[in-house]
């Protein structure tokens, strides 16, 4: 089984991606590190030196290659990767594929990414709170009927890594 994390950046794809594999001994996959091999550059480099377009593109490439795999693994999706091409059918579609959404309020997200923005390209320039949080508002209205769309919505908010993780388990089996 290929279990699939979506959500908005920082919601805790990576992180909790990471602890999920190693409790379920699953194989741990960050769609966004392996872009990085892949690409043989950072994801900033990649959208200073190829643009977002490109970066969507491969980001859909390596994804579908991923899903192809028939191995138990946890697959951590980069934020904007559910929203473009056909990635969200995609993954409903696959055959013993499982989507959890990691939802956060704009209050949890707007907190983290004031502490977490220079490797993230998209909102790496915005300077105040007040600009975060509007950000976020905007994108996620944009982004939520994707996320939305996961077989499994677990709330992050106010949560350890650890329970969230628990929850994750729980819900799955
Ligand atoms: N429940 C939590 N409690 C406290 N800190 C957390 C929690 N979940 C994640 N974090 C921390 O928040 C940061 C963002 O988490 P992480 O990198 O896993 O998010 P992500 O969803 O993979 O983001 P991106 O879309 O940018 O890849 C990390 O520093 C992580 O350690
Ligand atoms: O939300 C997004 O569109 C992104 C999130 C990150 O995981 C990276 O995939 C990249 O910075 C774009
Ligand atoms: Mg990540």
């Amino acid at each position: 089984m290929i279990i699939v994390l979506i959500g908005y950046m920082a919601s805790g794809k990576t992180s909790i991606g990471k602890r999920l594999a190693a409790q379920l001994d699953y194989t741990f996959v960050d769609l966004d590190d392996l872009i990085e091999k892949r690409e043989n550059a950072s994801v900033t480099e990649v959208f200073k030196k190829s643009g977002e377009i490109y970066f969507r593109k491969q980001e859909t490439l390596y994804l579908n290659e991923v899903l192809s795999r028939k191995e138990n693994m946890i697959l951590s999706l980069g934020g904007g990767a559910p929203c473009y091409s056909n990635n969200m059918s995609d993954i409903l579609n696959a055959k013993n594929v499982k989507s959890i959404y990691l939802k956060a309020s704009i209050a949890t997200l707007t907190e983290k990414l004031m502490r977490k923005k220079a490797k993230r390209p998209l909102i790496a320039h915005i300077e105040t709170e007040e600009a975060m949080a509007e950000f976020i508002g905007k994108h996620l209205f944009e982004r939520a009927p994707y996320y939305s769309q996961a077989e499994i919505t677990v709330s992050i908010d106010n949560k350890t890594k650890d329970e969230i993780v628990q929850e994750v388990i729980a819900e799955l089996f």
